[in-house]
């Protein structure tokens, strides 16, 4: 199982099923379960990872009217948490595995109202200017541990959202990340809170959800 940030390196064309008949595994997270690929990224700490979610939708305040980006959804783990309570989730990833898995996910857990698409958000104008994906009043970001591309910024700074929630494990990518959005957004984003959430007990690290709202 990838518990690699980023996993997107990993050879998918090496995996290999020793043993049963399933290439995936399931974990139930709330009321959720999800199918989880070798190649996926999922997070490492499942108790955590429900408190991680809780604290996204706190974060995020949706309205039923709200369409939802959900950039770097792995599984789709995010998206689907936060489905019941939005009109429209959209979620992308590079890894054509979690995008299959995002998608079954949706299915078994019967949520309609979601859509999964492969990307590479280091090409933003490709992947999110392309036709398809609409406009969200709610975008939210997972990435690996280096943060965001310069493009996917600048994408994120002009963007329409009323709320950007930036879930990361990296708090010095993060910070760095949130200041240059404040500079590159002119004003028009402001940091609102920073939520930490102790994700791996016992080490130094720690995943936080940090909230920028339109000003
Ligand atoms: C920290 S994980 C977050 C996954 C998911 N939000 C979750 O909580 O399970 C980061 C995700 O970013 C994806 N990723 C890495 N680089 C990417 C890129 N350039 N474009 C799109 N997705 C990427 C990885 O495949 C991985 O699923």
């Amino acid at each position: 199982m990838s518990g690699e940030k980023g996993g997107h390196d990993m050879d998918e064309g090496r995996e290999r099923l020793l043993a049963g008949s399933k290439k995936y595994i399931e974990q139930v997270l709330g009321r959720l379960v999800f199918r989880i690929s070798a190649n996926s990224f999922f997070q490492t700490n499942p108790m955590q990872a429900q408190l991680l979610y809780n604290e996204v939708q706190k974060a995020a305040k949706l309205t039923s009217d709200d369409t939802v980006l959900d950039l770097f959804c792995g599984t789709g783990t995010i998206g689907l948490s936060l489905a019941a309570s939005s009109k429209h989730v959209v979620g992308i990833d590079i890894v054509a595995s979690a995008i299959e898995d995002a998608n079954e996910n949706a299915m078994a857990n019967n949520i309609a109202n979601v859509t999964f698409e492969q990307g590479n958000l280091d090409k933003v104008d490709a992947v999110l200017k392309g036709a398809g994906i609409p406009d969200a009043n709610v975008v939210v970001v997972d990435p690996p541990r280096a943060g965001l591309h310069p493009g996917l910024l600048k994408f994120l700074a002009q963007c329409q959202a009323k709320r950007i929630v930036y879930v990361s494990c990296n708090p010095v990518s993060q910070v760095r990340d949130l200041e240059l959005l404040e500079e590159k957004a002119e004003g028009r984003f402001r940091v609102s809170s920073i939520q930490p959430v102790d994700m791996f007990p016992n080490t130094p690290h720690v995943e936080s959800v940090a909230t920028l709202e339109r000003v």
